[in-house]
């Protein structure tokens, strides 16, 4: 095999080994599919303004996050599953990356994930209705050093996934949800022609009443920070914070949720000035370059997530190979800071940007 060089390379491969029902769960978006597009094309809109006659001689790529020194500002997002792409799973995954979000879906336990794990790790969770599942992952988290919890709030219900409908998708019965009860999973595995099995599962055990008070509910049970996931608006930031989240992931669930909603890197600045640097502001979505992440950094995110790229890297190689994909990112970072005369983080701003 050549050696792939890009993100794009290595999503070519991924598809060309993995099932097509694999493949189309999780490439798929809801709908048209147009928030999926204009996650990718909004990057690609935004220009850059290179300085030059600066002294890059030592770029910097490490950041703080959430008091944690972090050799990039490049993370891997909450993605359920990963052993639908390579039989070791999230311990793969944390191997290989320098921070990982852990969805509540996860395919290997907590407990193992965090004997494995390279750097920090965080917690997604789901608005469950039956809330002891939601408790016992909080304290389960705590137990085993997770450092924050990311509630995702764009979920009342999984979105019309078209791909998954048409092939009456299931989660093949070998894969579990290792970290939930499995009699909250077990229609995940029942296949019905003409409908997503996470479509009815979603509508029958997430709670769709989640509210301001059940985040403030939720922060006061943990010592743990808890950062909201799907604000794609200043008035959401401000809700978030105001109810005791200690940051927010801009997403809009890699456009598998609300078809339609703004692109993510399109929603940034709006939520960046309402958080006001009152906590750390990521963002996931359509990041597959180095400088997709610089031009994240200048909008105002304090780090971005990877999500369907670390499937890819894991579907190749396994470890390996997500650490090839996050490695391809962290190297075209450095030389875009470079090449833009920004050589350390702190220096990303929005006069980076052309329009910004
Ligand atoms: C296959 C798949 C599964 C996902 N599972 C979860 C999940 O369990 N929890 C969650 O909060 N987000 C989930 N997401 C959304 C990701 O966290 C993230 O928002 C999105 O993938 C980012 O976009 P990108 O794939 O373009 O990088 C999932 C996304 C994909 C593609
Ligand atoms: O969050 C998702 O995108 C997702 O695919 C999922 C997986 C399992 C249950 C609910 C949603």
């Amino acid at each position: 095999m050549d050696a792939l060089l890009t993100v794009a390379e290595y999503e070519a491969a991924a598809r060309d080994r993995l099932p097509a029902g694999i493949w189309d769960y999780i490439a798929g978006g809801s709908g048209q599919e147009r928030t999926l597009a204009a996650n990718l094309d909004a990057f690609a809109r935004l220009a850059l303004r290179p300085r030059c006659l600066v002294d890059v001689s030592r770029p910097d790529l490490s950041t703080e996050l959430l008091g944690v020194r972090l050799r990039t500002p490049v993370g891997v997002a909450p993605v359920a599953y990963h052993r639908l792409v390579h039989p070791e799973g999230e311990v793969a995954t944390a191997r290989a990356a320098g921070f990982l979000v852990v969805s509540a879906f996860a395919s290997r336990t907590l407990e193992e994930i965090a004997a494995a794990a390279a750097g920090p790790l965080w917690l997604q969770l789901y608005w469950f209705r039956r809330r002891e599942v939601v408790a016992g992952l909080v304290r389960r988290a705590e137990a085993a050093g997770y450092r924050a919890l990311v509630l995702t709030v764009d979920t009342p219900r999984v979105g019309r996934r078209l791909r998954e409908a048409r092939r009456g998708f299931a989660i093949p019965a070998g894969i579990v949800a290792a970290n939930v009860d499995a009699a909250v999973m077990a229609r995940t595995h029942e296949a019905v022609d003409g409908e997503s099995a996470l479509v009815r599962h979603s509508r029958e055990q997430l709670d769709p009443s989640l509210g301001p008070a059940d985040l403030a509910w939720l922060c006061a049970q943990t010592d743990l920070p808890v950062l909201v996931k799907g604000v794609l608006t200043a008035e959401d930031a401000e809700l978030a914070l105001a109810h005791g989240a200690a940051g927010v992931v801009v997403s809009n669930h890699g456009g598998r949720q609300l078809d339609g909603a703004v692109a993510s890197v399109d929603a940034l600045a709006e939520v960046a000035a309402a958080v006001a640097g009152r906590g750390p502001v990521l963002l996931d979505g359509g990041v597959r370059t180095g400088t997709d992440v610089l031009r994240a950094l200048a909008l105002g995110a304090s780090a971005v997530l990877v999500g369907r790229p670390a499937l890819w890297g894991l579907a190749v190689d396994g470890e390996p190979g997500a650490r090839a994909v996050l490695d391809v990112i962290a190297a075209e970072l450095e030389d875009a800071m470079v090449l833009s005369g920004r050589p350390r983080l702190s220096d990303v701003d929005p006069s980076l940007l052309a329009r910004p």
